[in-house]
């Protein structure tokens, strides 16, 4: 998705040698049964790429990758009709992030034409992580298709206190200005202190696993509500009771409350000094096959009243971008998926946290997931 968490690995992934079939009989036969195993893991997923050929779209225009060179590969007179190994036609790095996106699946055609190796790696994580995390029986999603539109009207009347306003209503995203008491952000920001790193973005490594990897797209920091201080701590647990109650989720869906704090700069168009989050979806593509799902809801609370700048800008609703000037208690609430398809991204709900030019920001991310996220975590398969 474009801005997305979309990895700026330097880390290339080196192509294999394009010098496959090399003349000499053992190294041959040694090659060709790595090409006959090449072919068996490809089998599926070039059958799936062709399924999906049909209906295949090419990567929005932002992510569209410049036309590139074919590299000549070298196929020796007989084994012509062999397939050759795979390899990325397109940049490696920006391959490896459309794959980490769901492009693989998403635009097949495209992909296993130009990003082949990509999506190769991308698909044997995915076996591998089958293996080792395999899906509970009767695995039962918690929002049902359909079921959105009933969770935020029930907002708007049951919960009056937290004063909701509904800002769109298709995708729904709510306002509530009065979330949290002053006690519970305090909480939340006393919880950070010390905790906070530069943040990093979600996408694939080299070797074609999910993981943390430097981002362009986001500067700020973080730290996590995971220390039994702070999931012990009454203000934070009432908070977290009342996220599930709201969102009509269990609070084991939720993943450990994200603590994120902004810096000021002077002038907001430095990417050095400022702090932000371009725009981008908090769905992580990847999440589709593990056994949390996919996120389904982000509740983002403001812990601070911000003097200027900060704000949280959606960039991409139907009636034209909303912005939310941060000021403490107040929280917002969307979907990143599809009230008739929810594990699939809503890209209407992008949106980018624009830099602070003067005080600082704090903020607490709660994402919630369509499985439970919490046993995921304990078993060690939330990556992967
Ligand atoms: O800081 C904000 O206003 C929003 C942060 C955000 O979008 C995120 O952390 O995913
Ligand atoms: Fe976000």
């Amino acid at each position: 998705m474009g801005g997305k968490r979309r990895p700026q690995s330097k880390e290339a992934v080196a192509a294999p040698s394009l010098d496959w079939q090399a003349s000499d009989a053992p190294g041959k036969r040694r090659r060709k049964r790595g090409v006959s195993w090449l072919l068996w893991l490809l089998g599926p997923l070039l059958a799936g790429g062709a399924v999906l050929f049909l209906g295949a779209k090419e990567p929005p225009a932002h992510m569209k990758p410049q036309e590139a060179e074919t590299p000549a590969v070298k196929v020796d007179e007989g084994t012509d009709k062999m397939k050759p190994p795979p390899v990325d036609l397109h940049n490696t790095s920006e391959c490896a992030a459309w794959a980490a996106d769901g492009q693989c699946a998403a635009n097949g055609a495209f992909m296993l034409t130009r990003c082949e190796l990509s999506c190769l790696k991308l698909e044997l994580v995915k076996q591998a992580y089958e293996r080792r995390c395999p899906k509970p029986e009767n695995y039962t999603p918690t929002l049902a298709p359909g079921q959105m539109p009933r969770t935020f009207a029930r907002i708007m009347s049951h919960f009056q206190e937290l004063e909701p306003e509904m800002i769109s209503e298709d995708p729904p995203v709510i306002l509530f200005h009065k979330f949290l008491s002053d006690a519970e952000a305090e909480a939340f920001i006393k919880h950070g202190a010390g905790r906070y790193s530069k943040s990093l973005g979600v996408g694939l490594d080299k070797d074609g696993k999910m993981a943390d990897v430097p981002t362009e797209i986001r500067t700020s920091s973080h730290g996590w509500c995971q220390h039994q201080a702070c999931l012990d701590d009454p203000e934070v647990q009432r908070v977290t009771a009342r996220v599930a109650d709201v969102t009509q989720t269990p609070t084991e869906n939720a993943e450990f409350a994200q603590l994120v704090y902004y810096h000021a700069c002077d002038d907001e168009s430095d990417n050095n000094k400022c702090a932000f989050y371009r725009r981008h979806s908090d769905y992580i593509a990847g999440d589709q096959y593990r056994l949390q799902g996919v996120r389904i809801y982000t509740l983002f609370t403001y812990l601070n009243d911000v003097p200027e700048g900060g704000a949280t800008r959606f960039t991409d609703l139907p009636n034209g971008p909303v912005t939310f000037q941060p000021v403490k208690g107040k929280a917002v609430l969307w979907p990143s998926v599809l009230a008739d398809e929810p594990h699939t991204v809503d890209p209407r709900t992008h949106h980018e946290a624009l830099p602070v030019t003067k005080g600082e920001k704090y903020g607490a991310n709660f994402w919630i997931h369509q499985y439970n996220f919490r046993n995921t975590h304990a078993k060690g398969c939330t990556a992967g």
